[in-house]
C-alpha cells in the first residue's frame, strides 16, 4: 500500500507520490537558537525525524534539510543580556541543540543550513521579488506586498480580509498594508548587520528558510514541516515568497505537528510553563521522552504529565525486557518445527499504521501486542528457534525505524551481565561463596535478577 499523508495545503489525506521515483526532499523549519529546547519543541524535530526514518525503511533516499534561525531579535536580545556576542549565542545553543537532539535519538540532518551563511542568498531572492514587483524598499527596509500574490492565505485557508482584521499582525507605518512583512530589516544603531543593496541590516525571519530550501532542495520539493503555529503567518509567507520569486510550485505536501499542552495550555516560553529536555534527561532516560512523544498521533495535541512520562517508562521497559528475553533465547531455543511458528502478520499491522498519515501511537500499539504474544510463548514453552528470530528481528525493526535503538544500545550492558555471570560461575565452582554472593548483590543493584534453572543461571530485569 502506498503512503497516505495528510496534507494541510488540502486539509485531507493524499497518497504520497514524490516528484523523483526513491527520493524525497524534505524541509523542516528549525529552532531560533537562543535557549534550550522544551518538551514541545523536541517534538516537532522527534516526530519528523521519525516519519524520516520511516521512509527510509519504506526504501526512499531522503534528503532533509532542516535550518538554524541564527539571528533574530530574541538572539540580540540574549546577547545584550548576557554580553555575549549574538553568534557567540547562536554557536552556543546550537551546540546545545545537537546535545540535546543526539540523546533523543534525533538524526542529522542532511545538512542544518545558517542564516549568516546563507546572506547572498537571501539578498539574492529579496532583490528577485522586488524585481517582479512582489516587494517594496522603505528606509532601508523590504517589505513583502501580499497583494501582489493573488493565492497569499491558501495554507491557512483566510481570506486577504479575514487576515487583515486579525490580531496577530504586527503594525508599522512603513507597510503600504498592514499584511505585509518584512524581508529585510534596516540595522539600528550598535546591531549586528550585513551589506545589502539596501544598506546594512539582517533578513526578516521568513525569507531565510525559502532562500535555502531552494538552495538545497530546488524551487519545488516534496515535504515542507513544523509545528501548528507555524501555519501562519511563517509558512503563508514562505510560500508568497518562493513562489512569487521562482513562478513555480513550492512544497507539494505541508505536514504539521500539534503542540505539546501542559494543563490543557500550549507548552511555551514565554507562558513560562516549559521544560526543557536537558532538565528532563536528568530524571528520565532521553528514549523515554522520545517514546513519549510518539505515543500519540503527530497532529493530535499530546499532554505532558508525569504520569504519561512514567507510563512511557514503563512501556518501554516492557519492550526492553522482552528484547533481552529474545535476545536470550536466540542462541538457545531449539531447533526449528516450522509448523508452530506463526508471526501474525505484524509486519503488515505496523507498515499500515505508519502508512496512514504516519500513526506511531497505533504502531507502538502494534509492538505492544508483539511483545505480549512473544513473552506468552516465551512462558509457555521453550522456543523455537525460528519464532524466536523472526520476533526478535521484528522488533529490533520497529524500535529501530521508530529510533530506538534496541540492539546497538544494549550489547556493551547485556556483554556486561554476561561477563559478571560467569565469573560469579567461576566462583561457586571454586565454591567461593562470599564472592558469589558480591556478584549476585552487585547484579541486584543493576536491576538482574539471577535465576538457577537446570539450563543454566538465566537472568532479567527486575
Ligand atoms: N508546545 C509546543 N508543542 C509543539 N511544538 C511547539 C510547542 N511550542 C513551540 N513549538 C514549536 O517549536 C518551534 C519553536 O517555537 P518558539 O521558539 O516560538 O517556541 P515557544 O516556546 O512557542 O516560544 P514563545 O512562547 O516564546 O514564542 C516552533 O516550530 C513551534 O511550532
Ligand atoms: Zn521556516
Amino acid at each position: 500500500m502506498a503512503i497516505q499523508l495528510y496534507n494541510t495545503m488540502t486539509r485531507r489525506k493524499e497518497e504520497f507520490i514524490p516528484m523523483e521515483p526513491g527520493k524525497v526532499r524534505m524541509y523542516v523549519c528549525g529552532p531560533t537558537v537562543y535557549n534550550y529546547f522544551h518538551i514541545g519543541n523536541a517534538r516537532c524535530f522527534v516526530v519528523f525525524d521519525a516519519i524520516r526514518r520511516y521512509l527510509e525503511y519504506r526504501g526512499f533516499s531522503v534528503e532533509y534539510i532542516q535550518n538554524f534561525t541564527d539571528v533574530d531579535d530574541k538572539i540580540i536580545r540574549t546577547a545584550n543580556e548576557t554580553g555575549m556576542s549574538p553568534l557567540e549565542v547562536a554557536n552556543r545553543f546550537i551546540a546545545s541543540y545537537f546535545e540535546d537532539a543526539d540523546k533523543l535519538g534525533v538524526k542529522r540532518a542532511t545538512a542544518h543550513p545558517r542564516v549568516t551563511e546563507n546572506m547572498n542568498e537571501i539578498i539574492k531572492m529579496i532583490e528577485e521579488l522586488i524585481s517582479k514587483g512582489h516587494a517594496y524598499v522603505v528606509d532601508g527596509d523590504v517589505y513583502y506586498a501580499t497583494e501582489t500574490f493573488q493565492e497569499y492565505g491558501k495554507l491557512s485557508k483566510q481570506s486577504i480580509e479575514d487576515l487583515q482584521s486579525g490580531a496577530r499582525i504586527e503594525v508599522s507605518e512603513k507597510k503600504r498594508n498592514p499584511l505585509d512583512f518584512a524581508l529585510w530589516k534596516a540595522a539600528k544603531p550598535g546591531e549586528i548587520a550585513w551589506d545589502s543593496p539596501w544598506g546594512k541590516g539582517r533578513p526578516g525571519w521568513h525569507i531565510e528558510c525559502s532562500a535555502m530550501s531552494r538552495k538545497y532542495l530546488g524551487v519545488t520539493f516534496d515535504i515542507h514541516a513544523g509545528g501548528h503555529d507555524l501555519i501562519f503567518p511563517h509558512h503563508e509567507n514562505e510560500i508568497a515568497q518562493s513562489e512569487g520569486a521562482n513562478e513555480a510550485p513550492f512544497a507539494r505536501y505541508w505536514l504539521h505537528n500539534g503542540f505539546v499542552n501542559i494543563r490543557n495550555e500550549k507548552m511555551s516560553k514565554s507562558a513560562g510553563n516549559f521544560l526543557t529536555v536537558r532538565d528532563l534527561v536528568n530524571q528520565y532516560d532521553p528514549s523515554v521522552l522520545r517514546f513519549f512523544l510518539l505515543s500519540a498521533h503527530y497532529r493530535n495535541p499530546l499532554n505532558f504529565s508525569e504520569e504519561l512520562l512514567q507510563q512511557a517508562e514503563q512501556g518501554l521497559q516492557r519492550i526492553q525486557t522482552c528484547y533481552e528475553k529474545l535476545t536470550y533465547w536466540l542462541d538457545r531455543a531449539t531447533a526449528d518445527d516450522p509448523d508452530t511458528v506463526v508471526v501474525e502478520g505484524y509486519r503488515e499491522r505496523f507498515e499500515e499504521a505508519m502508512d496512514d498519515d504516519f500513526n506511531t501511537a497505533d504502531a507502538i500499539s502494534v509492538i505492544f501486542d508483539l511483545v505480549r504474544d512473544a513473552n506468552t510463548k516465551m512462558d509457555a514453552e521453550h522456543p523455537h528457534r525460528a519464532f524466536v528470530e523472526a520476533y526478535h528481528s521484528l522488533l529490533v525493526t520497529f524500535m529501530d525505524v521508530l529510533g530506538f535503538p534496541l540492539a546497538k544500545k544494549d550489547v556493551s550492558l547485556d556483554e556486561e551481565i554476561e561477563r559478571l555471570i560467569a565469573e560469579r560461575n567461576e566462583a561457586r565452582k571454586k565454591k567461593d561463596w562470599t564472592r558469589a554472593d558480591r556478584i549476585r548483590d552487585q547484579l541486584a543493584e543493576m536491576g538482574i535478577l539471577l535465576e538457577d534453572t537446570p539450563q543454566g543461571v538465566r537472568w532479567k530485569r527486575k
